[in-house]
């Protein structure tokens, strides 16, 4: 395995809890650069990868590389060039946000501006409040400072936008895509869709362990995924088709209906239909034979 094409090579990583196979054989490529979201249902295995990338947990078999480095015996230099943002965020503090910021930028060998950092995460107006008067949204914000200030070379956020209200949201994407254009190479794992699709670079879905697919937002699920859907409504209730030919097909119920076709939509699926159909297809699947990781 060569170290310097790859921010994160990951191959055969195996994770077993008592009783639960965790991760069960993940393969993957991070690119320097790249805006890489792990997509998966709860429970499937995405905070337990990304915690092992951060060298907070032990991989049980794999080859991992993160930054060049085994995450396992990851030395402070190599953690300095980390930014991590978790899920649940830290303990409560009688710092003011400002001074937290300030003090956790003196840990960095070569830190981010602590100011324009709060003014990044839209909390300029809450410099002066403690951390334990925030609300859960501007926590999270404040999460998101913490994890950049350090000027990471790789940043994981895990859910960071869970809380966010919309504008609050859209901001967080903006500071997201700023660092991507300054180089930061980004790991981010959320439950919204819309969220990867603006994003990503590329997404990997993690189901029960297993990684389905990796690919762009706007290839996930190959070709016959995007398919058109036409529906409309009759006397027996609802129907849709999927079709390549969406013209067509409302063509054709225009002649049926001899006109107006009640509830007529044709659609593009969204990538969250994508992802919900290979989700579902993974969960129809028999399940891999009981032993077959071991
Ligand atoms: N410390 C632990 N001990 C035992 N089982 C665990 C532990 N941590 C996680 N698990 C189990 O491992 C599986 C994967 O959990 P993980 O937190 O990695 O999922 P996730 O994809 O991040 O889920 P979510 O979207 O809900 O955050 C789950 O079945 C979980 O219950």
């Amino acid at each position: 395995m060569t170290d310097n094409d790859f921010a994160v090579q990951v191959r055969g990583l195996v994770k077993r809890y008592p009783g639960k196979v965790a991760v069960a054989g993940v393969d993957l490529d991070i690119r320097p650069g790249e805006v890489f979201t792990l997509l998966g249902p709860n429970g499937a295995g995405k905070t337990t990868a990304v915690e092992i990338l951060e060298g907070f947990r032990r991989a049980d078999e794999g080859e991992i590389r993160v930054l060049g480095v085994d995450p396992a015996r990851g030395d402070r230099h190599w953690r300095a060039r980390l930014g991590i943002v978790a899920q649940s965020s830290r303990e409560e503090a009688e710092l003011s946000v400002a001074e937290l910021l300030h003090h956790f930028a003196g840990y960095y060998p070569s830190p981010r501006d602590p100011d324009e950092v709060i003014a990044a995460v839209g909390l300029e107006d809450k410099r002066r409040t403690r951390t334990r008067n925030l609300s859960g949204g501007q926590r999270r914000r404040l999460d998101v400072a913490l994890g950049v200030v350090g000027d990471p070379d790789l940043l994981f956020l895990d859910e960071p936008t869970t809380g966010f209200d919309p504008e609050a949201r859209r901001q967080f994407w903006t500071l997201i895509e700023n660092l991507r254009t300054q180089g930061t190479t980004i790991v981010l794992t959320t439950h919204y869709l819309d969220e990867a699709e603006y994003l990503a670079d590329r997404v990997g879905v993690i189901a029960d362990g297993r990684m389905l697919e990796v690919a762009t937002p706007g290839t996930l699920g190959g070709r016959g995924a995007r398919t058109a859907r036409v529906s409309w409504l009759d006397a027996d209730g609802a129907h849709e088709v999927r079709t390549d030919e969406p013209a067509a097909e409302v063509a054709r119920l225009m002649r049926r209906f001899g006109g107006e076709v009640p509830e007529l939509q044709v659609r593009r699926p969204s990538l969250e239909d994508i992802y919900l159909d290979l989700i579902g297809a993974a969960e129809a699947a028999p399940a891999p034979l009981e032993g077959a990781v071991r």
